[in-house]
């Protein structure tokens, strides 16, 4: 508006302008008019020209008055339209000022209205909240009534599963009514029995009384009488204590005495005899007159004598430790698991079983087959020496084994581990000329060398175990009247030990041998014919030289036969050097075996009396070949 106003005054001014100067050149050309009437009067002669001039000029003036009128009402007129503005310019300013004053109302109209905007806005949120909290309240008063009608549903049926249980109850009420004035019978009768009860207890009570009176008594003299057991358990814990520390004194004293026992033998260098005898078979005659063996119980004799009665005769024999029949493999066992011991500690040691066919030589060495708990010293022995290895590594022991087995058969030499054995010497033999010679040597340390003999590495007791069952199965074995698996050659299993303490830098070198000899017997009695016989003699003349060796060495002799068989060659150093040996003297119990058994025992106590010399340890270094050694 204002702006409208100020473009409509300076057109105005321009408007004012431009009359002026129209005033200024209407008075310029009245001068230039009464210039032509000056000059008019003076220019007189020019007056025709100039009279016409003049009338020319009139005619212009008068136009020019015209126009002057022209301009004048034009003047009245633009000061009227001036006036006019100016009214309107003063109208439009009060407009103006009522538009200000409009406006500034509008001002305050718009900010209220803000206000009320804002205020509008936030109770707009309000009630959109509201409207969310309706809503949710909504939805879950919609859950609520969808619960309450499945409660009502739920009621409805539990109503009427009640209705029907209602209608039971009162039949039940009805029955229970009618039980319940037989019951209440039944109470009455109950009450007279409860006073007559009551009278009972009451009587009880008093009885009670009186026994708790008694009590009280027994109470004090039951007091009296722990006191006086507890003085007498303390006495007898104490006898109990002295008890078993004379008990272990005792087994300690017993222990003593054996290995005091032990170390005489070795001292005297003799060779220590077990005798075993085996129970009877059950084909053997059980008669009671048959009993042939009895056993001193004496404190000297008792566990090492035996006594044996011939034709009413009794003959005596003491050897280091007599086993009776039902003594089993594991007790034996423990009384030579120390010999076996002393193997891994650097010693020669060799054990034999000596006796007549069938006695139990095979079954105390090798067990029986297919029975663990039977099994015998071999085994055993294998299994403690690993075991023994084993425990011993802590304490920087390593050792090595070298395993080998060799049967003497019929004088000739046989190798057990030889892979191509049986096929080899089998031919041989049909053939009637001899198998592989095997030569034994002895050297100045009294080891003993088999040339050509298998020799296996052995690690476990299961390797052993396997080349146990290879050597039995190519073992000499035949059937004979004495003996269903009878051995027919001597077997010699080897065990060499090499160990080194890498900690101590101890070296020592043991040997195991274990000897099943071949059973002698009498020809008359095993009936053997052709080959049995033949194996028989052979049998008996390495036998009878084994003999002859031990009387030789009993009496001290110069000469000891040891190379009259393949045998004694071999035993050598067990016999004459310095090996720990044990022979065990296997006997049968069956009467019929009366005389062989004598004579098995009489052997056996002249081995027992040989002196061999000393055990000697072997803890030098490890020497160049160290396979193919015994005893
Ligand atoms: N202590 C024992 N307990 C039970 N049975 C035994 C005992 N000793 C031996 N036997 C049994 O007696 C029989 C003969 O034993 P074994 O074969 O060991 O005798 P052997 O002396 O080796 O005979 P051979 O010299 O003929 O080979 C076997 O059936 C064996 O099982």
């Amino acid at each position: 508006m204002r702006k409208n106003c100020t473009s409509l005054q300076e057109k105005l001014i321009k408007e004012e302008a431009e009359k002026s100067a129209a005033v200024e050149s209407l008075v310029k050309e009245r001068e230039a008019r009464l210039d032509i009437e000056r000059s008019h009067t003076t220019l007189s002669e020019d007056l025709g020209r100039t009279e016409r001039e003049i009338q020319s000029a009139n005619q212009k003036i008068s136009s020019l008055n015209e126009m002057y009128k022209r301009l004048q009402e034009y003047i009245t007129s633009l000061q009227q339209y001036n006036g006019k503005l100016h009214t309107e310019l003063s109208s439009v300013e009060d407009e103006l000022k009522r538009v200000e004053k409009e406006k500034a109302t509008a001002a305050e109209n718009i900010a209220m209205l803000r206000g009320q905007l804002t205020l509008s806005i936030s109770s707009q949120e309000e009630a959109t909240k509201q409207k969310d909290d309706l809503a949710s309240e909504v939805y879950s008063m919609r859950g609520e009534l969808k619960q309450v009608r499945d409660d009502r549903d739920c009621q409805l049926s539990r109503a009427q599963t009640l209705n029907a249980d209602l209608m039971k109850l009162k039949e039940s009420r009805e029955n229970s009514s009618i039980e319940l004035d037989s019951l209440t019978l039944k109470a009455n009768e109950l009450k007279e029995k409860t006073s007559l009860k009551e009278n009972q207890i009451k009587a009880l009570q008093e009885k009670l009384a009186a026994a708790e009176k008694k009590l009280q008594v027994t109470d004090i003299s039951v007091f009296e009488t722990r006191t006086e057991f507890e003085g007498q358990k303390k006495f007898v814990d104490e006898l109990q204590r002295r008890l078993e520390d004379t008990e272990f004194k005792l087994i300690e004293g017993e222990r003593l005495r054996k290995k005091l026992h032990n170390t005489i033998l070795e001292l005297k260098g003799n060779i220590r005899v077990f005798c075993r005898v085996r129970p009877l078979l059950s084909d053997e005659s059980r008669s009671t007159e048959g009993k042939i063996f009895s056993y001193p119980t004496s404190m000297e004799a008792s566990g090492r004598g035996i006594d044996l009665s011939q034709n009413g005769q009794k003959h005596s024999f003491t050897f280091d430790k007599v086993f009776i029949q039902d003594v089993s493999q594991e007790e034996i066992f423990v009384e030579v698991s120390q010999l076996v011991q002393s193997a891994l500690d650097g010693y020669k040691v060799c054990i034999f079983a000596y006796g007549q066919t069938g006695s139990g030589k095979t079954y105390t060495m090798m067990g029986k087959p297919g029975h663990p708990d039977e099994k015998g010293l071999i085994p055993r022995s294998l299994e403690q020496i690993f075991q023994t290895k084993q425990s011993q590594q802590p304490q920087g022991w390593k050792y090595e084994m070298q395993v080998s087995m060799l049967e003497i058969y019929n004088e000739t030499i046989r190798d057990l581990l030889s892979t191509n054995r049986s096929s080899y010497d089998a031919t041989r033999l049909e053939n009637g000329t001899p198998g592989k010679q095997y030569t034994i040597k002895h050297d100045a340390n009294g080891n003993t060398q088999v040339s050509d003999l298998t020799v296996v590495d052995v690690h476990s007791a299961k390797e052993v175990a396997f080349l146990l069952n290879q050597a039995a199965n190519s073992r000499s074995v035949g059937k004979t009247q004495m003996n269903e698996q009878s051995s027919r050659s001597h077997f010699v299993f080897t065990l060499r030990i090499y160990g080194v303490n890498e900690s101590t830098d101890q070296q020592v070198q043991g040997v195991l041998n274990l000897i099943d000899l071949a059973g002698s017997e009498r020809l008359s009695k095993s009936g053997s014919t052709g080959d049995r016989l033949k194996e028989t003699q052979a049998i008996n003349k390495s036998l009878s030289s084994l003999s002859d060796v031990i009387f030789a060495l009993a009496k001290k002799e110069d000469h000891v036969p040891f190379r009259n068989s393949k045998l004694t060659y071999l035993l050598q150093p067990c016999l004459g050097g310095d090996s720990k040996t044990l022979m065990f003297v296997n006997i049968s119990p069956d009467p019929s075996s009366v005389g062989e058994s004598l004579c098995s025992l009489r052997f056996a106590s002249r081995v027992n009396a040989c002196e061999i010399g000393t055990p000697r340890r072997q803890t030098n270094g490890r020497a160049t070949d160290s396979r193919l050694r015994y005893c």
